[in-house]
């Protein structure tokens, strides 16, 4: 695909962002493109949401796979785009826009002009929640085709276009969500000794939560917990009986994460007798760490020196990605891209810059002809 395709189907799919396992218009639009390629060696299968292409090799022996994640965030844009997202409350925040065309400019390249070996191109929905890899791999649709290796990408707004980073071992973290409700007895704003305050409550919550992290784990061993919404009462003058905190926890370590759940939960029983209150606790999905094989990192090393891209040696970060439960079981790697945003990946004014689409068809392609 030319750059100005790559452009414009990079447009349509920023217009239309859709949440976990929704993504019925990104579904539809991208089998459409795809139905416009050479069809000679293609294979498609959907799932849920999702897609799985297989590029028929010409003397396989093994299959690589190349996976793109496909939803965006309930995150109300705020760039100043003529493209803006028609979907109101939802944004491709997390670049998947970009991850989706770039799989398919590969993918039209190599329906062209397919390698020796099978290619399986998947387009996993769900990755921001509830998480879309585990069940995906779990199906009998991935099952039948499962790749020998693969890899994927994630946008990076803090490197500069023609930039390529990553490393061997732990790229990623673990992860889990957090959701923290409170209930106590609400009443009037006069009376608070009369009733029992969940906005205290949970206000105090968050900041003691802090100490989990300061306290509880090895200094050496990172963790994170960061609450992103909180919510509670109706009015100014009425004590809120309900609040709830929306979170997420994130370690270095795959162990940690047991840490910090037992003492988030040993918290709350304190916190249940101190307010005089009820909290119930719901971690939503679990997210395993990204672990990037050696061997294939130090390949595509070489690849993307040969391609005359930058390489920029990555730090493990404490994003998290289902990616991982591939990485699990199935050797290969992630790596980040550079696109060069001022603004940085969750942020309404977030803006790729969208030379990069090129540069990354190109990196995409040439590994899965050289790895
Ligand atoms: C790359 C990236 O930003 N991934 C997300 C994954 C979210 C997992 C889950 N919803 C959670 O918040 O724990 C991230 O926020 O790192």
């Amino acid at each position: 695909m030319e750059k100005e395709m790559l452009t414009k189907v990079r447009r349509d799919l920023h217009q239309i962002p859709e949440i976990g396992f929704q993504e019925y218009k990104t579904q539809k639009y991208l089998l459409d493109v795809i139905s416009s390629f050479a069809q000679t060696h293609l294979e498609v299968k959907t799932w849920k949401t999702g897609i799985l292409v297989r590029v028929q090799g010409e003397n396989p022996k093994r299959t690589i796979g190349f996976r793109a994640d496909m939803d965006g965030l309930p995150i109300k844009e705020d760039t100043e785009y003529n493209f803006q997202s028609l979907h109101e409350g939802n944004m491709h925040a997390c670049g998947h826009d970009f991850h989706m065309t770039i799989g398919l400019g590969a993918l039209a390249n190599l329906a062209k002009n397919p390698i020796d070996d099978h290619v399986l191109f998947v387009f996993q929905p769900a990755e921001e929640g509830p998480g879309g890899a585990l069940p995906l791999m779990e199906s009998k649709e991935f099952k039948q085709w499962q790749p020998d290796m693969i890899f994927a990408l994630h946008i990076a707004p803090e490197l500069p276009v023609g930039t390529v980073s990553t490393k061997a071992g732990l790229l990623f973290a673990n992860t889990s969500e957090l959701f923290i409700d409170f209930k106590g007895k609400g009443g009037h704003a006069a009376y608070p000794h009369l009733t029992k305050d969940m906005v205290v409550a949970a206000s105090n919550f968050v900041s003691q939560l802090q100490q989990v992290v300061s306290r509880k784990i090895d200094p050496l061993e990172s963790a994170v917990i960061t609450i992103g919404k909180i919510e509670g009462g109706f009015v100014q003058n009425v004590i809120a009986e309900h609040a709830r905190l929306e979170g997420t926890i994130r370690t270095l370590n795959p162990a940690s994460i047991d840490i910090v759940k037992k003492n988030i939960e040993s918290f709350a029983k304190g916190f249940e007798m101190n307010f005089d209150c009820s909290i119930g606790i719901d971690y939503g999905s679990n997210y395993y760490q990204v672990f990037n094989t050696e061997k294939y990192v130090n390949k595509f090393k070489n690849i993307i020196h040969l391609e005359g891209l930058d390489w920029h040696e990555a730090k493990a970060a404490m994003t998290g990605e289902d990616f991982g439960y591939f990485l699990k079981e199935i050797p290969g790697f992630m790596f980040w891209l550079g696109v060069d945003s001022a603004y940085g990946l969750h942020h309404s004014k977030l803006k790729p810059n969208e030379d990069a689409l090129v540069v990354a068809v190109k990196a995409v392609e040439s590994t899965l002809r050289n790895l």
